[in-house]
């Protein structure tokens, strides 16, 4: 943007949102042209470099840099001189849209660099700046809108007056787009309350990073929210683990988004936590507790206690005069004892006793031995004076006063190799003298000398090298691989969810889950019940007026008989009872606690003729699951008090991975597993075992924009799952429209192969119930539904029964030898390959084949999407781009 030239003239596009700065090259005008002020080279103000080298990332790198520039705003509460080059705008935004640069008092008042400043343009934020850099939650309401756009070069500026050195983040978009600030929405102001006047502009901290933070903040009234500028010291609010920034419950979301490291602003993601809020990592505040469910509160607390970037940096440690390096302070965290609570410093490491102390004091506490961390313990490492030496340190006054205490002869300024279990001998001497910690008073004795005493811990391990093997938990987080489970209603996730539990849980289900499950179980029994009553009243009804028709309006005669659908009197009372009960909504309330009351009868209910023609009709009614007889058929053992639900009744059980609201996880570990080169640390030798979450998103929670979906944007892949079955069946719409539930299935599928969150994600579609698929082909065409309308199977004698004998015939899944049902699935498994290429441009769907209710097909479908993302690994190692959609296995069947 040539900002630099004498002449230019405004373009300013009314119904844009942007507007640009052009040369004129047009014909003579008859007005004045705008001038912009020759600038005066020896006057311009040069950006130094910074040398405090707490501000910035990159002088972490060593890369020197120059000093942010400012928000406008910033820099007029600081008073800070300011050249202004042009502030060009549109009618409505509060900026002069006449170009007029160098009428305008303010710029005139700029080029007196005497100290004041010009006020910034009016009502100009980085709200949407900051969206689109760190893809935080936004929404219609955070629209641009207006078209005013300022563009200010400022402080630190070098050169010919266009060129511009910028700080923070900002070098590659510098020109001219140093404060490129947009309107908030008339909406979004509307929920803010608007910005208040006097301080306009200032919602731009975000954009500027960590330090900005921390200087906005000094303008913000005391108590009062950072973003919207409200509220007072009573106003709850969340504070950034970062800056302190401190956001009302309207702001939280937007200055801190979906929260991948915790509680900080979008700006300090990437920052690691000040050392005083190591505390309160994980804690979760109030306010979040009631803004959010107590998932998304554990997801985010997990993030901000194991994220990497809020563990204590290694570096900050220094043991025996050397910096750790990860694996060492690894190896120091991991260890039987390990120093509690540590915080950056300078320590002194005592290998052969464990003792560990801050540089220049006493023992401080007695931590595992023989780690291989830091340097050389150094003589004066406690600053010790007394002559006595340990392992080569001289020790303090009060640890000769403890070794006095002990009964070790301290006579003649010994020098003594005191071992990790308490054993010493004087240097030189092979004989062991005795033990420090023999004597029952020695711990009295180091608590009054506040010394350390070895721990049961310490004094087991003598010989110590990460002796309980496991990397702390926040290693193990980053090793954790999120899969997202998702499906249409009754598509199968949660009988996926639970077969996973089984699989690889020891103890999948606590006992307070058993209880919870008993209840359902109960209830479900009363529901199917319900569904069947209900359903044998319209069958009786349509029976009687059929009967009716036949007989010529014989009425009289006919009302009195029974059908195949009627009760006998006491077991229509009860089902008139049931049916009232469940009319008033009372159902779930009442039946579950009179469940054995009621059990008897409900049996009896189940066994009756009327009830079993009007199941044998099942498919006419709405919602009955194919459970319904399972459960039914054992009412009675299900009542009894010492009922405890097996395992398939607790895979055959409804609502059970969904009882926790929109989410249900568990994690695991896939037994035998592969791991890739990447996941084994050499150098420690500590291996990083991959573990799996599973996370289990109910599709009805969701919402319609799925805005929920943002905080998933970790997940490592996502396993879609759809029922085979839908192709024939049909859901009524409130409309009274039919809707096929496949197709209803593929919408849902693209819309989350769509959703931005899950775009670098791998995608497992697992086509399930393939058992009822082959039972429906029988009866119904695929063809039913019009997606599949082009189907046409290769029909020979030989394949309407044959089975698949090796793997090779099964792949292929077109072949001659393919039933129907295989036939089906290959077609199928085809068809959302094709549409996911389509959706994503290119990229691979994986297509398993499952049948849930079989524990292996799921077992198949989990370690293979460990196999999609160990060759993803690798491709991505070997810089290998997308594999063909064709190529490798594209979808697998069990044989
Ligand atoms: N025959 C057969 N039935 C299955 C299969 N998978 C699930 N089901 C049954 O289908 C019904 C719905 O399965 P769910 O696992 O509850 O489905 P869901 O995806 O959790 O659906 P919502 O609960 O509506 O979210 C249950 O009665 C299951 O027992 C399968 O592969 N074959
Ligand atoms: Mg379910």
């Amino acid at each position: 943007m040539p900002l630099g030239f004498p002449q230019m003239a405004a373009t300013v596009a009314e119904a844009e949102e942007y507007s640009f700065a052009l040369e004129y090259v047009g014909p003579p005008l008859t007005y004045p042209v705008p001038q912009a002020i020759p600038i005066q080279i020896d006057r311009i103000p040069v950006a130094s470099v910074l040398h405090d080298a707490t501000h910035s990332v990159s002088d972490r790198d060593g890369v020197p840099f120059v000093d942010p520039i400012e928000s406008p705003v910033v820099r007029q509460h600081r008073k800070m001189p300011l050249f202004e080059m042009g502030v060009i705008g549109c009618e409505g935004d509060g900026v002069s849209s006449s170009g007029r640069l160098d009428e305008s008092p303010e710029f005139k008042e700029s080029l007196d660099f005497s100290g004041d400043t010009i006020p910034p343009p009016e009502r100009v934020s980085t709200e949407s700046v900051l969206s689109s850099e760190f893809g935080y939650r936004s929404g219609p309401d955070e629209d641009l809108e207006g078209g005013g756009v300022a563009v200010v070069l400022e402080e630190g500026l070098v050169g010919g007056g266009d060129d511009v050195v910028g700080g923070e983040g900002n070098t590659a978009n510098i020109r001219g787009e140093a404060v490129v600030n947009f309107q908030e929405s008339e909406e979004e102001e509307e929920e803010d309350g608007g910005v208040e006047g006097t301080t306009p502009g200032t919602e731009d901290f975000g954009h500027w990073g960590r330090d900005e933070c921390h200087r906005s903040s000094r303008n913000v009234k005391k108590g009062a929210c950072y973003r919207c500028y409200k509220g007072n010291r009573f106003t709850a609010k969340e504070v950034c683990i970062v800056c302190d920034a401190k956001y009302c419950r309207l702001c939280v979301f937007r200055a801190m988004g979906s929260m991948p490291e915790g509680r900080k602003c979008a700006s300090c993601i990437g920052y690691p936590i000040h050392e005083e809020k190591r505390e309160m990592l994980g804690k979760c505040s109030r306010m979040l507790k009631k803004l959010l469910s107590p998932l998304e509160i554990e997801q985010i607390m997990k993030a901000e206690k194991y994220c990497e970037v809020n563990q204590l940096q290694s570096e900050c440690v220094c043991v025996n005069g050397n910096p750790l390096s990860p694996e060492e302070m690894v190896l120091l965290q991991s260890c039987g004892s390990p120093p509690r609570k540590l915080k950056p410093g300078h320590f002194w490491y005592d290998k052969v006793s464990g003792y560990w102390g801050k540089e220049g004091y006493k023992p401080d506490k007695i931590i595992s031995p023989n780690l291989k961390i830091g340097g050389c313990l150094l003589e004066n490492a406690s600053n010790g004076n007394t002559g006595i030496f340990i392992n080569g340190r001289e020790i303090t006054k009060v640890e000769s006063k403890m070794l006095q205490l002990a009964g070790v002869q301290i006579a003649g300024n010994p020098h003594f190799w005191v071992n990790a279990d308490g054993t010493y001998q004087e240097e030189g001497h092979k004989i062991i003298k005795g033990n420090l910690w023999d004597k029952s008073r020695m711990k009295l004795v180091c608590t009054v000398l506040s010394l350390p005493y070895p721990s049961k811990a310490t004094n087991h391990s003598r010989v110590e090298n990460n002796t309980n093997g496991a990397p702390p938990d926040y290693l193990e987080q980053r090793s954790l691989q999120k899969l997202l489970l998702i499906g249409c209603p009754k598509a199968g996730t949660s009988t996926i969810f639970k077969q996973a539990k089984f699989l690889y849980n020891s103890n999948p289900f606590s006992d307070e889950e058993r209880e919870k499950i008993k209840v359902t179980i109960h209830s479900s029994i009363y529901r199917y019940l319900g569904i069947l009553l209900e359903g044998r009243e319209r069958f009786e009804e349509e029976c009687l007026a059929l009967k009716i028709a036949e007989s010529d309006n014989e009425t009289h005669h006919i009302d009195g008989e029974p059908t195949l659908y009627s009760l006998s009197p006491k077991l229509k009372d009860f089902s008139d009872f049931l049916l009232k009960v469940r009319e008033s909504g009372n159902l779930d309330a009442i039946f579950p606690a009179a469940t054995r009351e009621y059990a008897p009868l409900v049996e009896e209910l189940w066994n009756d003729a009327s009830i079993q023609a009007t199941y044998s009709r099942k498919s006419e009614l709405q919602s009955l699951p194919d459970v319904t007889s399972y459960f039914l058929g054992r009412a009675v053992d299900v009542s009894r008090p010492e009922y405890e639900p097996s395992n398939t009744d607790i895979l055959y059980a409804d609502g059970i991975a969904s009882s926790s609201g929109l989410l249900a996880y568990t994690d695991f570990l896939l037994p035998n597993s592969h791991h890739s080169s990447a996941s084994i640390d050499n150098d420690s030798q500590l291996e990083i075992v991959p573990r799996y979450q599973l996370i289990r998103v109910q599709t009805e929670s969701l919402g319609v924009n799925r805005k929920c979906l943002e905080m998933f944007e970790d997940a490592r892949m996502v396993i879609f799952c759809i029922s085979l079955s839908d192709y024939s069946e049909f859901t009524e719409k409130p409309d009274g429209l039919l809707t096929n539930n496949m197709l209803a299935s593929k919408r849902h599928f693209e819309s989350i192969v769509t959703h931005p969150s899950f775009e670098p994600m791998e995608f497992l579609l697992i086509l399930n119930k393939y058992d009822l698929l082959e039972q429906k082909l029988k009866q119904t065409p695929l063809t039913t539904c019009d997606w599949f309308a082009d189907f046409n199977p290769i029909v020979t004698r030989h394949n309407s029964h044959l089975q698949f004998n090796n793997r090779s015939q099964s792949r292929t899944g077109s072949g001659l030898n393919s039933t129907p049902a295989q036939q089906a699935f290959y077609y199928i498994a085809v068809k959302f390959k094709r549409l996911f290429n389509e959706l994503t441009g290119g990229r691979k769907l994986y297509v398993v084949m499952g049948n849930a209710l079989d524990v292996d097909t799921v077992d198949n479908a989990l370690r293979y999407s460990k196999e999609i993302m160990n060759w993803e690994d690798e491709r991505v190692a070997l810089g290998a781009s997308e594999p063909s959609f064709y190529s490798t296995e594209p979808y697998t069947y069990s044989d």
